[in-house]
C-alpha cells in the first residue's frame, strides 16, 4: 500500500469547487454543507482549518476520509484524484478522530497490527514498536487499552493513524476537552510530527492553537471559505486593534452616542469594546469619544487583533434585519 508517486507532490491536498449537499430526508430538507471550497494545502506545511459548529470541517474530512461521498468538485490527495483511485488516495492520509474509538481489550502493540494489517501492511515492512516510541507509548505496548490514560489514548490514536506511514496526517479537533498539561504535550508531538516532515491539517475551535502551531490558516463557515492565508498575514491584514474600557457603576444602556458611532459594544456588565482600524481611525478619536461620553472609567486596555477578532469577523452572523 505504501504506492505513493515517485517524487513528492508540490502540494499535499488540492481541492477544488468541493460542495457537499446532504440530501433531504424525513422531515428534514436538504443541507448544502460545503459550497465551491477551494483550498491548497503544500507538502509540508501545519494547516488549520476553523469554523464554528456546522461549518462543514467534519463534512470536509470525512470526503477526504472516504466516509461522505461528494457532490460535485475535485480532491486531490497527495497528486492523486479521489475518483481516480480513491484508495491510493487514502493510502497518504492518516485520520486522528475525535472520539476515543478504541477497543479497551486490545493492546497498543494488538491495535496497531490490526490496523497494519487493514491497510495491508506486509508484517516485513510494520513498525509497530517504532510508531508506538514516537507518540511516547513504547513502554505501554502490551498494556489494555482501558488501562491507559485520556492523554495515552489520543496518543495511540495519532499512532494508530501512523501505521500506513501516511504523509498526512489530519488531525479532528484533537485537544477537544482535553487538559492543558496534555494539549501541550499533543502540540508537542504533533509539531515533532511536523519538522519530520508530515503534513499536518487540524481542525480546530483553539484560537490558539491554530495561532500557536500553524503557519497557515483557514476559516470556514456556513460551507465556505472565509479566509485562508498564512497565519501572519491573516493576523496582519485585519488592521485591527480595540480598546476595552472597564466602567463604573454599570454600562449604560443604550451606549453613549458617541461611543455607538465607533461601533462599541458591551462586554458583561462593566465592559465596553471598541474595535477599531488604525489606518483609519487614531487612538485619540477613541479617547474623545470617551471623554465626551461621561463614563466613570476604571481601567483602560489596548489589544492588537488576534484570531479570534478576525474570526468573530468572518463567522459573525448578520444583524437580523
Ligand atoms: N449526514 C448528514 N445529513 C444531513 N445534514 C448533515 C449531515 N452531516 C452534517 N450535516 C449538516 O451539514 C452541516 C455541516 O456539518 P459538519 O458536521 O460538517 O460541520 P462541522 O464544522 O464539522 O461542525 P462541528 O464542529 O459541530 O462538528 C451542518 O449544518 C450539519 O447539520
Amino acid at each position: 500500500m505504501r504506492s505513493a508517486p515517485a517524487s513528492p507532490p508540490d502540494n499535499a491536498i488540492e481541492i477544488e469547487s468541493l460542495t457537499k449537499v446532504y440530501k433531504a430526508r424525513a422531515g428534514q430538507s436538504a443541507k448544502t454543507a460545503l459550497e465551491g471550497v477551494s483550498l491548497t494545502i503544500p507538502r509540508g506545511s501545519f494547516f488549520a482549518l476553523l469554523g464554528p459548529n456546522g461549518a462543514g470541517k467534519s463534512t470536509l474530512i470525512n470526503i477526504m476520509a472516504g466516509l461522505v461521498l461528494k457532490t460535485s468538485g475535485t480532491v486531490r490527495i497527495w497528486g492523486t484524484d479521489i475518483d481516480h483511485n480513491d484508495r491510493q488516495a487514502r493510502a497518504a492520509i492518516g485520520i486522528v478522530p475525535q472520539e476515543l474509538n478504541l477497543d479497551p481489550f486490545f493492546t497498543p502493540r494488538e491495535l496497531l497490527e490490526v490496523q497494519a494489517g487493514l491497510y495491508g501492511v506486509p508484517r516485513r515492512e510494520r513498525r509497530t514498536l517504532e510508531i508506538l516510541d514516537s507518540v511516547g507509548l513504547a513502554d505501554k505496548a502490551d498494556a489494555y487499552a482501558r488501562t491507559l490514560s485520556g492523554g495515552m489514548r489520543r496518543r495511540l490514536l495519532v499512532a494508530k493513524a501512523m501505521v500506513h506511514f501516511p504523509p498526512i496526517l489530519v488531525l479532528d479537533e484533537p485537544t477537544a476537552g482535553v487538559d492543558i498539561e496534555l494539549r501541550q504535550q499533543l502540540w508537542a508531538m504533533i509539531q515533532d510530527l511536523n519538522a519530520r516532515g508530515t503534513t499536518i491539517l487540524l481542525t480546530t475551535h483553539y484560537l490558539e492553537e491554530a495561532e500557536t502551531l500553524c503557519d497557515t490558516t483557514a476559516i470556514i463557515n456556513n460551507g465556505t471559505v472565509a479566509a485562508c492565508d498564512t497565519t501572519r498575514n491573516l493576523l496582519r491584514r485585519l488592521d485591527s486593534k480595540s480598546v476595552t474600557v472597564t466602567v463604573g457603576g454599570g454600562v449604560p444602556d443604550p451606549l453613549p452616542p458617541s461611543l455607538a458611532a465607533l461601533g462599541a459594544c458591551a462586554r458583561g456588565d462593566d465592559q465596553i469594546v471598541i474595535r477599531y482600524k488604525p489606518s483609519e481611525t487614531g487612538i485619540t478619536t477613541i479617547l474623545e469619544a470617551l471623554r465626551g461620553a461621561d463614563l466613570d472609567i476604571r481601567d483602560l486596555v489596548t489589544k492588537e487583533t488576534d484570531l479570534e477578532d478576525i474570526f468573530l469577523q468572518l463567522t459573525r452572523k448578520p444583524a437580523a434585519a
